[in-house]
């Protein structure tokens, strides 16, 4: 089973309907409590002095509200948005097109930042800084460069993976912005709202059941809330409970604790081959016929974050609520042994 096929995967696919789902403000956005807040003060302080916000950065997992929130800052703002991503612009010129496009005030959006070329990262640093463009005009010795000067905008750059942007990038945005998984109140929320959006009856004990196995992740929660959706219609429930949101979950394979027949096997492979390890991620990668980068921005960041794995400067290491979950006694000397 690749990624993309797993009911879990935090990674967008084909069917998710997202733009419906999308909060459309600050205040319908529910959680990154910090991040809202914070963004608040930034947004209100732009616009009562009449300028353009400080450029942003969004990082964190995928599915966590990244683009929304893009979205959310220039409609609060009050200003255009116009969205891009770091593999589609191939040449500096691309993007000095983009950036010559804008009207003032607009919020350019750039996802997958850290895909971006490094010649064209260069033409972003003065952009970005003094809000204008070096151009090379002409080539050979005669050429020389011109200085143009650009409409004040605001950069809002997404990233799933912060710790590949280079520093003079990283360094150019004013507001960097961390996003957490949500917690399972949170998340019952979003399901809430999302089942009213999709004119669905959804009990609390339905909604909380959906919640919390939802990875932490509002596009997995709203993935899953219409799966559950379709058992209900089949089934012909009116309602969808607890029962019947275990039920469909179930046979979706998504487990109790809201892990999938992927997050099983990478489990299992530490345990059973590597006795909890410690394993480097190039070994599981192999292991587990995925690729590496799937394994570190997808597989990983919950089990982590929910303390079954451990990352160490040796490797990977299964911690003891990992063992517990697979039901497996840990050998006797290993290394999780120490600490716990
Ligand atoms: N705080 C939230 N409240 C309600 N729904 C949310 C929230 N955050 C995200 N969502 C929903 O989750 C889905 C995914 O959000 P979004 O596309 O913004 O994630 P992302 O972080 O940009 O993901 P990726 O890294 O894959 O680009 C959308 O349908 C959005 O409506
Ligand atoms: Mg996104």
């Amino acid at each position: 089973m690749s990624d993309a096929d797993r009911i879990l995967t935090p990674a967008r696919r084909g069917e998710d309907v997202d733009a419906a789902l999308r909060p459309r403000s600050l205040d319908e956005f529910v959680g990154q409590k910090a991040a809202r807040e914070n963004l608040r003060v930034f947004i209100d302080a732009a616009r009562s002095r009449g300028d353009a916000l400080d450029h942003v950065l969004f990082f964190g997992p995928p599915g966590l509200g990244k683009t929304t929130l893009a979205q959310i800052v220039a409609r609060e703002m009050g200003v255009g948005f116009r969205a891009t991503s770091g593999p589609v612009i191939a040449k500096s010129g691309d993007l000095a097109a983009l950036l010559t496009n804008l009207e003032d005030g607009d919020v350019l959006f750039i996802d997958e930042i850290h895909r971006l070329n490094p010649a064209v990262e260069e033409v972003l640093y003065p952009a970005m800084e003094d809000r204008a463009l070096d151009l090379m005009i002409g080539e050979g010795p005669s050429a020389r460069s011109v200085r143009i000067d650009l409409p004040r905008f605001t950069l809002v750059g997404a990233t799933t993976r912060q710790g590949l942007l280079t520093t003079p990038l990283r360094d150019r945005f004013g507001i960097p912005v961390r996003l957490q998984f949500y917690t399972v109140d949170e998340l019952e929320r979003v399901v809430t709202r999302a089942a009213g959006l999709l004119d669905l009856h959804v009990a609390s004990d339905g909604a909380r059941e959906i919640a919390r196995r939802a990875r932490g992740t509002p596009r997995i929660a709203g993935r899953l809330l219409r799966r559950v959706r379709d058992f209900a219609n089949v089934a012909g429930a009116e309602t969808v409970d607890a029962r019947t949101a275990d039920a469909a979950l179930n046979r979706l394979e998504v487990d109790n604790q809201g892990l999938d027949a992927m997050d099983r096997r990478y489990l299992t492979m530490i345990a059973d081959v590597y006795r909890g390890g410690p394993v480097g991620v190039e070994t599981l990668a192999a292991g587990l016929s995925e690729p590496r980068d799937t394994i570190e921005e997808v597989i990983e960041p919950y089990l982590i974050q929910i303390g079954m794995v451990a990352r160490t400067a040796r490797g990977r290491c299964l911690n003891s609520a990992g063992w517990k979950h697979l039901g497996i006694e840990p050998p006797v000397n290993t290394q999780d042994g120490l600490f716990d």
